[in-house]
């Protein structure tokens, strides 16, 4: 018996293109000889279609897209992830279709509300395993959460499943591949049944969906294993009661991974939306260095413009290599001085700011001119700004509104300053991309500075980015308390200035754009603090 996997990229609530992807996928699976072919979670509505589920008409479309399925696929299994509405319940539900008969329909028991997931909104729990019967062997349906505790595939196995299917949206962050492989294997162990993991691929606002389906023997053994980022469709055998050693896609290593999520976080969302194109601001500096990298990675150079806005505090240096690396990516570029608006601002100011020494305001004046350039810019192409703000300054507040922060998509909101340097020194040395080092090497090596004052560096105003991103991701990442992060031999003055900058500054996390997660908690949808608090340990 073969099992087609299919990881394929859908669109949310693009229900007739979605639909036109898993018929595409069946005629593809049958051709190739599959007897069965599994999508991804909610394949027909993508993931997470978060409240177009309590909409009743969206859910009728749902139907009627299922009844589609049932007339028109056949000489093949389908298994079929989508969401099924009876009376008031909803349910996260895959059915099982057969030349025009529905075989079964199970529906998810394990429903995840913690982290980046609220399906317990959505969705009334699932009571009952589904196995059913193809070329005389007993398969089991499971769905994502499912299997990330016990009893869902002690259900199929006491069922009499041979083998589990288990439809996953199951989203990227950093090592979670690993992590899903120990979850599957201690399912596995515990019932002795192989398993087949078929996960989603692509950019939905802020989560990633790395693909990466694999399947995996009696033995707990990885024996296929699909690309991450992008879609594709493998077969695998089942064979005297265990799945057989099928394709095995190069594995990704950490950073290259992260590049990958960010890459496929801009092309989609730009994709989806329907941009054609982005712009940003070019400082010379790193953050807007790699993201120009991204975005050119993500949607060739042609479709991206970066606008070089230098000040009298703008070094000669900024200039060239901003120049430089236009060079090398051969995006679309502009530069505009932004001194004769900043004095046009200063002079209507003057009564308002007279008396007053200089201080952010003014230096914040200056971003917002950029911010406001860029905008004009992306209101007469119809470009998208992508904001160029790390997670270091996510977290600080080392960024200023409707400045740098303007924008619609923030490329790097979940990239601690550390890892964009990383990052960088990957894309550099990567082949994964074209255009080896795209980067300039000085872009690398300079002192960050944001240029808003004669010999400004970040450092001045902030602890070291090494003991700044390890307090962020001991504090935000692990939940860890200010104590503790002392504990760990980090100075209680940096520790207490991080946790009360990070406080300070939620209203403006709130104000930003969306970005692509790639930790394990990120600024989004996991990360829901009250703004008017007067707690913080
Ligand atoms: N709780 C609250 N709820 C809602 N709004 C609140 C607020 N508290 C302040 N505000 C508002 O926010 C304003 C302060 O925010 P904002 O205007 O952004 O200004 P602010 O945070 O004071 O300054 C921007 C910071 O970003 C740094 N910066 C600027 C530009 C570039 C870079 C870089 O790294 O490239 C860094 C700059 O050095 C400075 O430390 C207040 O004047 C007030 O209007
Ligand atoms: N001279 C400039 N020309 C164009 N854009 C600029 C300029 N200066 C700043 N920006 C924009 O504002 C963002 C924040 O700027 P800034 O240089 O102050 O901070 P940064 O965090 O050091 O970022 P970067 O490493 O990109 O310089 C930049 O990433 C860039 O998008
Ligand atoms: N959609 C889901 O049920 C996903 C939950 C699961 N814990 C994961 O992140 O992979």
């Amino acid at each position: 018996m073969r099992i087609a996997l299919a990881q394929f990229n859908p669109l949310v609530g693009d229900l007739a293109g979605n639909l036109d992807l898993i018929l595409a996928a069946a005629r593809d699976a049958r051709a190739r000889g599959a007897d069965i072919l599994v999508t991804p979670e909610l394949a027909l509505t993508g993931y997470p279609p978060e409240d177009l589920l309590l909409r009743p008409a969206f859910l009728k479309d749902c139907a009627t897209a299922i009844g589609r399925l049932i007339d028109e696929v056949d000489d093949i299994t389908l298994v079929v992830g989508h969401p099924y509405a009876a009376g008031d319940e909803r349910f996260n539900a895959a059915t099982v279709i057969r030349d025009g008969n529905v075989l079964g329909r199970y529906e998810k028991m394990l429903l995840p509300n913690d982290a980046v997931f609220d399906e317990v909104r959505y969705f009334t729990p699932g009571a009952a395993p589904l196995v059913f019967e193809q070329d005389g062997c007993r398969v089991g349906v499971l769905i994502c959460e499912d299997i990330w505790e016990v009893d869902p595939a002690a259900a199929a196995h006491d069922d009499g499943a041979e083998l589990l299917l288990v439809l996953n949206a199951s989203p990227y962050h950093k090592a979670k591949q690993s992590t899903r492989h120990q979850v599957l294997a201690q399912r596995v162990e515990e019932t002795g049944v192989p398993a087949i993991y078929v996960n989603m691929v692509g950019g939905q606002d802020e989560l990633v969906f790395d693909g990466h389906s694999f399947a995996m023997n009696r033995d707990c053994r990885v024996v296929a294993e699909l690309p991450a980022f992008e879609p594709a469709l493998e077969l695998v055998e089942f064979s005297g009661g265990d799945l057989l050693p099928g394709k095995q896609a190069p594995a990704p290593d950490e950073l290259e991974s992260i590049y990958r999520a960010l890459v496929l976080g801009v092309r989609d969302y730009i994709g989806k939306n329907g941009f054609p194109g982005v712009l940003l601001g070019l400082s010379g500096g790193i953050d807007s260095g790699l993201t120009l990298a991204i975005a050119c990675d993500a949607l060739g150079a042609n479709k991206v413009h970066a606008v070089m806005m230098p000040s009298r505090y703008t070094a000669d240096i900024s200039v060239d290599d901003s120049r430089e690396m236009i060079g090398l990516l051969g995006c679309q570029y502009s530069e505009i001085e932004i001194w004769p608006i900043y004095e046009a601002f200063m002079a209507g100011l003057a009564p308002a700011f007279a008396g007053t020494a200089p201080d952010t305001s003014e230096e914040n004046l200056q971003s917002r001119i950029r911010g406001t350039l860029l905008m004009a810019m992306s209101n007469k192409s119809g470009r998208l700004v992508l904001t160029t703000g790390n997670k270091s300054e996510m977290t600080t507040g080392y960024a200023t509104l409707y400045g740098d922060m303007a924008g619609g998509y923030a490329v790097l909101k979940d990239v601690a300053k550390t890892l964009v340097y990383q990052l960088s020194e990957w894309r550099n040395r990567s082949h994964a991309f074209p255009g080896g080092a795209v980067i300039p090497e000085r872009i690398i090596t300079r002192p960050p500075s944001a240029e808003l004052r004669p010999d400004q560096v970040d450092q001045d105003s902030l602890p070291p980015y090494e003991i700044l991103d390890a307090i962020l991701a001991a504090y935000v990442e692990e939940n860890v308390s200010r104590a503790e992060i002392v504990a760990r031999g980090y100075s209680e003055a940096d520790v207490n200035r991080v946790v009360w900058l990070l406080k300070v500054n939620e209203y403006k996390r709130r104000q930003a754009p969306v970005g692509p997660r790639v930790t394990h908690r990120a600024f989004g949808r996991d990360w829901r603090m009250p703004i008017t608090n007067r707690w913080a340990s």
